[in-house]
């Protein structure tokens, strides 16, 4: 096994190696229409101190807008989030070290099966069946209930240590707000998902540069699973959204936390609030991104919330109910296909084969 950061360093590399090359067979993946008219402005920006505003007025107003948000883009920044910049600088240079350390030692820890708490790998993931390689090598950690860490960098658990909980209050909050907005009580997702042992997928992923970007892809189009994925980078865009049915280039504003919804807030909602896809193509300069995915527990069973509210005679359930392991098993050894492990749960939807 190679990293593509080795690849990409190779004497003299012109030419991407043709099984990198991104082959068309997904059907979300060309032709990559990006619609330069909508750029990321309009991408919702919420105000996470309004969330805890004594003002009954500024605080309904931001539960609006985090609803509509939800409903419409899936996707949003969040500013005022109260995590120092420090921080998530500190966090970015410590992802940059571990990739840059010698091959040896990131590949101790690739890990063997799927659930080890420590994955490093390159492409989407080792036991996926896809035949087309990514440009991008990864780092997967379990970060709740229990933080696994390498022992290199140094400062490497100290500094995820603290990112982690501050980000899981932020987390927390944001979807207590969520079910505020969709007239729930506030406390009906962290029940029935068993929040308090949510699980936790810190993922880093290093897009080295690239000498023929437009050939590849660092990630193909897909859904995260989850509730809530919370995405931060370096100062290098990548990341695109769909959108209406169009790709939009998203390039987050400073300090700000991108927010999108996943596979499991659909489920949750039976399907007001949808995954929405996304994917990350390359350039020739180095990206790093980190996502958090936040989880129910994984021992919670995930269907539409038990409330009127959301199902009833009109709107009976569209999702099956599952495990939550369960769902992560398909979504991590099937190749990435859009929205293919959700279609698998779908109410009334031809089984795949
Ligand atoms: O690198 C990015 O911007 C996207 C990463 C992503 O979608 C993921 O890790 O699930
Ligand atoms: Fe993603």
């Amino acid at each position: 096994m190679r990293s593509v950061k080795l690849v990409s360093e190779l004497p003299n590399l012109k030419a991407v190696p043709c099984n990198y090359y991104v082959d068309n067979h997904h059907k979300y993946s060309s032709p990559a229409i990006i619609d330069t008219n909508h750029d990321d402005s309009l991408i919702p920006i919420i105000d996470f101190s309004l969330l805890s505003s004594k003002d009954p007025h500024q605080h309904s107003k931001v539960i609006q807008q985090l609803g509509r948000a939800c409903q419409q883009w899936g996707f949003f920044m969040v500013v005022n989030h109260g995590i120092e910049e420090s921080l998530m600088k500190e966090l970015i240079g410590v992802i940059k070290e571990f990739f840059l350390m010698g091959e040896e030692d990131k590949w101790r820890y690739k890990g063997e099966k799927m659930f080890d708490p420590i994955k490093y790998g390159t492409s989407f993931n080792y036991t996926s069946k896809d035949i087309t390689t990514y440009w991008r090598d990864y780092l997967k950690l379990s970060l709740h209930p229990q933080l696994h860490c390498p022992d290199q960098p140094n400062n490497f658990r100290e500094v995820l240590g603290e990112y982690g909980e501050k980000s899981r209050k932020v987390a927390r909050k944001l979807l207590s707000g969520i079910s505020e907005s969709l007239g729930l009580e506030e406390e009906l997702m962290n029940k029935s998902l068993n929040l308090d042992s949510s699980y936790e997928v810190f993922v880093a992923n290093y897009y080295p540069s690239c000498p023929q970007p437009e050939l590849v892809m660092g990630l193909p189009p897909h859904s995260d699973f989850g509730l809530l994925t919370f995405l931060i980078q370096n100062d290098v865009g990548g990341l695109q959204i769909q959108h209406n049915g169009k790709w939009i280039n998203i390039n987050p504003i400073p300090n700000s936390i991108l927010v999108n919804t996943g596979d499991h807030l659909e489920i949750f909602t039976n399907g007001k609030y949808k995954s929405v896809l996304h994917r990350a193509v390359v350039n020739k300069m180095e990206r790093i991104s980190i996502g958090i995915a936040n989880c129910p527990a994984m021992n919670a069973t995930v269907s539409p919330a038990a409330s009127p509210l959301i199902q009833n005679e009109r709107f009976p359930p569209l999702y099956l109910p599952k495990k939550y392991s369960e769902y992560v098993e398909i979504q991590q050894t099937n190749p990435l296909d859009g929205k293919s492990c959700l279609d698998r749960i779908k109410i009334n939807s031809p089984p795949l084969k």
